[in-house]
């Protein structure tokens, strides 16, 4: 059977019709194309608004009738996206001890009962698959988690301060970039202290005095921390949650969905109430000492993963149409190219819980039912966007973040397949050149220091010096390449007229690049072509497009 027969008979019968009512659908689509002036197929400014006037259609160039697939260009509403950011995070102060005495009707001078500091709120992430951008988190850039209460009187301790969850998508690797931990300073120096005691350079068993960390009683004058009698400083305490925390400096690959937050800075403890210094030589403390400082860390936060399938095309190549026409998008359509600026991200849903599901999938990573999955309208890539032209690298960035690649072509914009081989052109000089510039970095500092998340690498000296200091700029993330993602084509506007044979050809292309028989488009001879589709929509139309979960359900799996 030739390839042309092939395609009319079993691949793509809704868009070369045979039955009597698509070829009735498809001649009223031709005809009314034909129909059609020809500048109104061309949109300029001028002939827009002829259009407008004649109130025939409104503003759509292919003068076909406004739908939710095919709207006028200020018809949309845009989602902000961001795939990297860095936030401060400080993890809450522990609230101040309290210097309290009891007083009763029988008992005039009491013992002390100042209760202990709350401690401060600790900092959590979490990653949620609800979730598909950073814009939320990069809004605040600073996030505070609530300080502990101080402690009362009648020993009752202070509340703790609130926690918070930073929640992002899930496909988000976190980096520490720098951290100020008060605390690791106080420790070092209560060693220090203690040793000059031990050694008896200051033998007489009294703290230095320090009113940044201990408190007074209400109204006690400047003085009294002349006059007083301090003990020595209690020795600095971290939380026990402390323990959870990730080893520094923290790197953490957040790739599947999580039921429970994950810590990343537990809260700084709250301070001793005056008990805690009662002694035999002081038997009515009036001090208590201050909550501690909380740790302040800078993360970067950066998606390795935006979506399970981006969609890369020449700028007016119907990417966003297709994004509408598989999700409950608004993104913007305009017949003029880069009408799409930033990625827009759509998700599939395949079982809504509501009936019986549209696609049986199951995760085989994780081995959980497939319910949905979520497609990056990423902006038109033109020629020499590996040299950064246009927005050429911001754009192919995107290209690198997603699990499974459909390439959109056009079959009405002349050859299919040299679009094809155009847009793999350029993601594969792209990847040379990330990889090139890999190597020069690598020469000129030496080994990056990119390690698998979760190594420990040590943040301070033997001086208790930070070896990472704040300027230093983090290494590029290690990604998977480009042409090692499974990928397929989705060829468009076939419900155009004569679009037949450019399909055909661009069928059988896939079928030689798939047996092996050309080379890979990409010039990469390692590149991933092992069952490539081509797969005919007519998006404006919502066509041919439930194929295309089931494409990208086999290839996510692959
Ligand atoms: N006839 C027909 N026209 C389509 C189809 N899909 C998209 N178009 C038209 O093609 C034009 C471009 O569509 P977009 O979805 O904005 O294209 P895009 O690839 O997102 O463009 P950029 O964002 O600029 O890169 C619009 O005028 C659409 O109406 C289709 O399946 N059939
Ligand atoms: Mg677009």
């Amino acid at each position: 059977m030739s390839f042309a027969s092939h395609a009319r008979t079993s691949l793509a019968p809704f868009l070369y019709p045979f039955s009597t009512y698509e070829l009735k659908l498809a001649t009223r689509l031709a005809k009314q194309l034909r129909n059609q002036p020809l500048q109104l197929r061309c949109w300029n400014s001028t002939t827009s608004s002829t259009h407008l006037d004649d109130g025939a259609h409104p503003a759509t160039a292919n003068g076909l009738p406004t739908s939710r697939l095919n709207p006028p260009p200020d018809s949309y509403s845009l989602t902000p996206f961001l795939d990297r950011c860095n936030v401060l995070v400080h993890a809450g102060n522990g609230g101040h001890g309290c210097v309290s005495f009891l007083r009763d009707k029988l008992i005039a001078n009491g013992p002390a009962n100042g209760g202990d500091g709350g401690s401060g709120g600790n900092i959590y992430i979490q990653a949620h698959k609800g979730e598909t951008s950073l814009h939320k988190i990069a809004r605040k850039s600073n996030v505070n988690a609530g300080r502990g209460r101080n402690g009362q009187g009648r020993n009752k301790g202070g509340e703790r301060g609130e926690d918070i969850i930073l929640t992002v998508p899930v496909g988000t690797v976190v980096r520490e970039v720098w951290r100020d931990d008060p605390m690791a300073e106080e420790e070092r120096r209560w060693h220090r202290e203690k040793k000059t005691m031990k050694d008896g350079a200051d033998g007489n068993g009294r703290g230095t005095l320090r009113p940044d960390r201990w408190l007074l009683y209400p109204g006690a004058p400047a003085s009294a921390f002349a006059t007083g009698e301090f003990p020595m400083l209690p020795k600095p305490r971290r939380s026990h949650l402390a323990a959870m925390e990730p080893q520094p400096p923290v790197r953490v690959d957040l790739d599947q969905h999580m039921e429970r937050p994950m810590l990343i800075v537990a809260g700084a403890m709250g301070g001793f109430g005056n008990p805690h210094f009662v002694s035999q030589d002081i038997w009515k403390p009036k001090m208590a000492t201050r909550g501690e400082q909380g740790m302040k860390m800078m993360l970067q936060l950066e998606l390795k993963l935006i979506a399970d399938l981006g969609l890369v095309g020449l700028p007016n190549a119907g990417k966003s149409t297709l994004l509408r026409s598989l999700t409950n998008s608004q993104a913007r359509i305009g017949h003029w190219a880069f009408t799409t600026l930033q990625p827009n991200i759509g998700t599939v849903v395949l079982d809504d819980y509501k009936g019986r599901s549209k696609m049986l999938a199951t995760d085989r990573k994780t081995g959980e039912r497939r319910t949905r999955f979520t497609i990056a309208d990423i902006p038109g890539l033109i020629e020499g966007a590996h040299l950064d032209k246009g927005l050429g690298f911001q754009f192919l960035r995107h290209v690198e973040r997603a699990a499974v690649l459909a390439f959109v072509v056009d079959l009405n914009a002349g050859d299919a397949v040299a679009a094809l081989k155009a847009l793999w052109n350029e993601v594969g000089e792209y990847e040379t050149r990330s990889g090139e510039q890999l190597n020069l970095d690598t020469e000129q500092h030496g080994t990056l220091e990119w390690k698998p998340i979760n190594t420990a690498m040590p943040m301070y000296d033997e001086h208790g010096n930070a070896l990472i200091s704040p300027e230093a700029e983090l290494p590029p993330l290690a990604l998977s390449p480009v042409t090692s993602k499974p990928w397929f084509v989705i060829a468009t506007k076939a419900d155009l007229p004569d679009t037949q044979e450019n399909y055909v050809s661009l069928m059988r292309y896939v079928e030689e690049l798939s047996d092996g028989s050309l080379p890979h488009p990409s010039g990469k001879a390692n590149a991933w072509r092992r069952k490539v589709h081509a797969v005919p929509v007519s998006a404006i139309n919502a066509e041919g497009v439930e194929r295309i979960s089931e494409v990208v359900i086999e290839l996510l799996d692959m």
